[in-house]
C-alpha cells in the first residue's frame, strides 16, 4: 500500500486587499484567544461548502467589517500557499476597490488602513509575508 506523504488537509481561505482612495490596504488584527492572535491579516475567511471564494469573501466582508461589495468587484491578485502545523493553507488574495460602507469591526478586532510599503511594520501571519511585494508593485 502506498503511504500518503503529506496527510495535512488543504484549507481554502479567501482573503481581500480592500483598497481605499489613497491606495491604502485594510488590515485586521486577529483577536486574543484565536490562533495567531495579535497578527495583522487581510479580511476574509474559510470558503464554506457550496460557496465560491468570491461569494465567501462577499459574506466575510459583510460579517467582519460591515462592508458591502459584489462578486464582480473582486479581482484575483495572487495567492498564498503555506504549510501550518495542522493544515496547508491555500489562500487566494483578491483586490477590491469598489465597495459600500466604511469598515467597522464587527467582531471587536482592530482595523487599520496601511500603505503597502509600511506593511512590514505590522506583523502578519507567515503565509501573508510573500504577498506584500505584489501589493507594493500594484499600488
Ligand atoms: N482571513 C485571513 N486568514 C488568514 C490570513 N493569513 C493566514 O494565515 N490566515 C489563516 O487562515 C485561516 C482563516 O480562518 P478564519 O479566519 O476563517 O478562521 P479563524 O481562525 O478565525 O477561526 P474560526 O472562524 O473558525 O473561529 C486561519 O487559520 C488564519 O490564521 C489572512 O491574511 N486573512
Amino acid at each position: 500500500m502506498t503511504e500518503i506523504a503529506n496527510p495535512k488537509p488543504i484549507l481554502l481561505v479567501a482573503a481581500c486587499a480592500l483598497v481605499d482612495a489613497d491606495n491604502r490596504v485594510l488590515l485586521s488584527q486577529r483577536p486574543e484567544g484565536k490562533a495567531l492572535a495579535g497578527l495583522w491579516e487581510f479580511p476574509g475567511g474559510k470558503v464554506e461548502q457550496g460557496e465560491t471564494p468570491e461569494e465567501a469573501l462577499v459574506r466575510e466582508l459583510r460579517e467582519e467589517i460591515g462592508v458591502e461589495t459584489k462578486v464582480e468587484c473582486l479581482a484575483p491578485l495572487t495567492f498564498a500557499s503555506h504549510t501550518y502545523e495542522t493544515f496547508h493553507l491555500l489562500m487566494p488574495l483578491f483586490i477590491c476597490r469598489r465597495y459600500q460602507g466604511i469598515p467597522v469591526a464587527q467582531e471587536g478586532q482592530a482595523l487599520k488602513w496601511v500603505k503597502p510599503l509600511k506593511m512590514r511594520d505590522y506583523p502578519m501571519p507567515p503565509a501573508d509575508e510573500p504577498l506584500i511585494p505584489f501589493l507594493i508593485d500594484l499600488l
